[in-house]
């Protein structure tokens, strides 16, 4: 659910946050607040504007703080009806080189730091950001949490009610998990850019309910027995149940292929079910419909993130024709004494063969990405009304590995079942990938030759090893033998 569906939900998690989270103590965040700014403008629990596509975009060009503070937020700063909101509008009517920069990262830090007295995360980010900007220029790098390592997101809490029942507008996206954001949006460091391929959203329009059902409806699949699910089987003409020992013991999953997800629903539930529950197609249509409109945006958003325009120059030439899957995941792990933790592997560390996939994971956690520092296991925290996004192979090779894909893998570490749906937003079969020049950069070196997008699900399919469930090979085994050349 998303923070601030109900009033109860909101105050319980604001409080809670308050309390276990030091304050911000900057001498400018009250004494300097501009006389026009007026912070009553963001109060939990009344809605926020949604942004403007444009403001997005400039505010990515000014700073990825701005963009990720925006993005928290929403456009009330811009549209409060203060000087600064005229600053801001005016200048961007006009075009970005009208901007007095000073003024406005002034204006908006401290609208930041303002609030972040109410959001203690926000807070917390904000802290690591001014001690990053006084070292260096670098505007960000991961979240250290005090203990084992690092986590791979912070969750922003956006207190907004939201019409998950609503379609998604193409500006209305986004408040997403900050250290990663700022990972994929730091494209001036090239450290940050290869750290963790993964980041949180909210704000995703898919309701508490949706899942739900989807829930109740795949224990109802998975519960049938084993020679039922086996109908759709490796060896049964349609192959869209992998059983356990495939990928790991605990393992089991139904594929549900789109852009008819409806009908490759119906297509499963016909060879097992007698009385069919024709509610789970409609269910899964409408989660695959959702899942298609948030890949597309956050890959605008990604090549916008890539470049000045990226998203008007390449969105339809390179990804128009991309197509979802989804993958219902429920792992069994061994049901030892009550209490006791287990640790057992759910699915083996693997990339993913997709552009980019979205992930629901449920309340018992247990994903986790692996550190390109020093090889350590971070766990990917779950949090209620958080989706995790993670770069796959695919867009790694399109943009010359600007954006990573990570290594990942799922581990059981309580002894309960676990439910996940994993949406993969891949390119068309034939697809060529070749990163454009623009991408490359000039004088950059590039790393992938063109190859068609099914030779290297072939490649990966071929080989146990390189088996989405296994892994070893990636699509850099895949390019080994190519020639690398520079623009
Ligand atoms: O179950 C999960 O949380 C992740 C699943 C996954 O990584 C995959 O299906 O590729
Ligand atoms: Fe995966």
């Amino acid at each position: 659910m998303i923070e601030g569906k109900s009033e109860k939900g909101k105050s319980k998690e604001i409080g809670h946050e308050e309390d276990s989270e030091g304050k911000l103590l900057s001498p400018s965040s009250k004494e300097a607040k501009p006389s026009s700014y007026c912070p009553s403008s963001a109060t939990p629990g009344v809605p926020l504007y949604p942004l403007q596509l444009d403001v997005v975009k400039h505010l990515v060009k000014l700073s990825p703080v701005k963009a990720v503070l925006a993005c928290v937020f929403g456009n009330c700063i811009l549209y409060g009806g203060n000087d600064y909101s005229s600053t801001m509008s005016g200048s961007l009517t006009n075009g970005p080189g009208s901007v007095q920069k000073h003024d406005a990262d002034r204006l908006f830090f401290e609208f930041a730091l303002d609030q972040s007295e109410r959001f203690p995360t926000l807070n917390r980010w904000i802290q690591i950001q001014t001690n990053l900007h006084r070292v260096s220029e670098v505007a960000v790098t991961a979240e250290h949490s005090v203990n084992d390592g690092i986590e791979a997101k912070t969750s922003v809490k956006r207190f907004r009610e939201h019409d998950s029942d609503s379609d998604l507008e193409h500006d209305e996206l986004v408040a997403v998990g900050t250290s990663s954001l700022s990972v994929l949006t730091d494209t001036t460091n090239e450290s940050a850019c290869h750290h963790w391929g993964f980041f949180n959203i909210v704000n995703h329009g898919v309701s508490k309910d949706l899942y739900e059902s989807i829930h109740s409806f795949s224990n109802q699949f998975f519960d049938l027995p084993s020679e039922t699910k086996l109908k759709l089987g490796p060896s049964s003409c349609i192959k869209t149940y992998t059983p356990p020992f495939i990928a790991s013991p605990y393992f089991e999953s139904l594929k549900v292929c789109g852009p008819d997800f409806h009908s490759s629903a119906q297509d499963s539930i016909d060879v097992i079910f007698d009385e069919k529950p024709h509610e789970f197609c409609e269910i899964l249509e409408e989660y695959g419909k959702r899942m298609t409109k948030l890949s597309n945006k956050i890959m605008k958003i990604a090549l916008m993130i890539l470049g000045e325009e990226f998203d008007t120059r390449f969105y339809n030439s390179d990804f128009k024709k991309c197509h979802g899957y989804l993958r219902i995941n429920r792992y069994s792990p061994p049901m030892k004494s009550e209490g006791k933790e287990t640790t057992e592997l759910g699915l083996g560390m693997h990339t993913d063969m997709s552009c980019i996939t979205i992930v629901y994971q449920d309340d018992s956690g247990g994903l986790q990405v692996k550190s390109k520092e020093d090889g350590r296991w971070m766990d990917i925290a779950q949090s209620e009304g958080t989706l995790v996004v993670n770069i796959g192979d695919l867009l790694q090779a399109w943009s010359n590995n600007k954006l990573v894909s990570s290594e990942h893998r799922v581990v059981l570490k309580k002894p309960v079942n676990r439910l996940s749906i994993a949406f993969f937003w891949c390119f068309e079969d034939e697809k060529v990938i070749y990163a454009p020049k623009e991408v490359v950069g000039n004088g950059n070196m590039r790393f992938y030759e063109p190859f068609v997008c099914s030779d290297y699900l072939k490649f990966r399919e071929s080989n146990e090893e390189g088996k989405f469930e296994k892994v070893g090979f990636t699509v850099k085994d895949f390019v080994t033998n190519n020639t690398k050349s520079s623009v």
